[in-house]
């Protein structure tokens, strides 16, 4: 399916809780608000059968923090089992270590791992807890059992821009496969911390330098550098960004029950917990559904979008 604006609908981010055992002082919540309703593991599997039935092959999974889920890896079988090529799974790591092989086995297919920092001490700056060591074990589980590419995600502000570059050569000597350097924005608590934005422009210019090979990835349209040693580092930012937006390709279900097309937007949302609760046959329950992604998609827009 394309919207209005010719982009292709191909990747659904379902959140799976707002509960989070970190405090990070930028955290956006994937923009929601509320969680009155938490929806069950059916809700969502119907929800993503039908957004399967829409064409959409790739499925993320966030939070809040995804692992604190009970039902996580049953979450992960269905997703798979309903056919999706890509299942993957953005957390904060801490549950990582014991939970990687599980998931694996549940067909997860990769992983994205926050670690906004290169020390115990910046870490606990950042997430308010000390648990850089054991991140980095849950990181060395997902490598270890294959959840590759496994990627780590570093939001960079004014508590870690210095240590950009060593981070570059922790996650090469880990084994990572890719980072993300990505911009902090102003969504959430982001909008209380934008004061520590970096618009990466600096550090952008020197990746290009010491890289060998510059790619641009379909989703937002993001750059990505080659570095010698085979790390990819991608540079995400959203801000403000009329590119990035013009690449998006992804849908939303929030932890209540909303069809959300943009992480920004309070206004381009479709609520569908009235039908995931209706008393209707599962059959006609897929019809509603999908009629709620065909307005969804009709309506949807780029947040940042040139003027004209
Ligand atoms: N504005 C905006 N920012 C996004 C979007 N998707 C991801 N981001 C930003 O990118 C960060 C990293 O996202 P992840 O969930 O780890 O990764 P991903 O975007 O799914 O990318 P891959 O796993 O590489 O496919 C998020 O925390 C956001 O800051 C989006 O659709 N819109
Ligand atoms: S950014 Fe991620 S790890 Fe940090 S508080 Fe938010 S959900 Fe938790
Ligand atoms: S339209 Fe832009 S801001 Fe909104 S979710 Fe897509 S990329 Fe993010």
């Amino acid at each position: 399916m394309i919207d209005r604006f010719g982009r292709p609908l191909e990747d659904f981010r379902i959140t799976l809780t707002h509960v989070c055992n970190f405090e990070c002082f930028f955290c956006h919540m994937e923009g929601e608000e509320g969680d009155n309703y938490i929806l069950s593991k059916e809700d969502i599997l119907l929800v993503a059968k039908v957004a399967k039935n829409f064409g959409i092959n790739s499925v993320k999974l966030t939070g809040g923090e995804p692992t604190l889920r009970r039902d996580l890896v049953e979450i992960v079988r269905g997703l798979k089992q309903l056919g999706y090529r890509d299942v993957s799974m953005t957390t904060n790591g801490f549950l990582l270590k014991d939970l990687a092989y599980k998931l694996k086995l549940a067909g997860l297919d990769r992983i994205n791992v926050s670690l906004h920092a290169i020390s115990r001490e910046t870490f606990k700056k950042i997430t308010g807890v000390d648990a850089f060591d054991r991140v980095i074990e849950g990181i060395k589980s997902a490598i270890d059992v294959g959840l590759v590419p496994v990627k780590l995600n570093f939001v960079v502000n004014r508590r870690n821009r210095e240590e950009v570059f060593k981070f570059i050569e922790l996650s090469q000597n880990l084994g990572v496969n890719e980072i993300h350097l990505i911009e902090l924005h102003p969504v959430g608590l982001g909008k209380l911390a934008f004061k520590e934005h970096d618009d990466l422009r600096e550090i952008e210019e020197y990746i290009e330098k010491i890289s060998i090979k510059k790619q641009i990835r379909k989703k937002h349209f993001r750059p990505r550098y080659v570095l010698p040693s085979g790390l990819i580092v991608e540079v995400v930012k959203p801000y403000a960004n009329p590119i990035f937006c013009a690449g998006c390709n992804r849908i939303r279900l929030s932890v209540d029950g909303k069809l959300k097309t943009c992480l920004y937007r309070e206004d381009n949302v479709i609520d569908i917990l009235d039908i995931l609760k209706g008393e209707y046959s599962e059959d006609v329950k897929e019809e509603l559904l999908g009629r709620a992604f065909m307005i969804a998609i009709a309506i949807r827009e780029p947040n940042f979008k040139y003027k004209i």
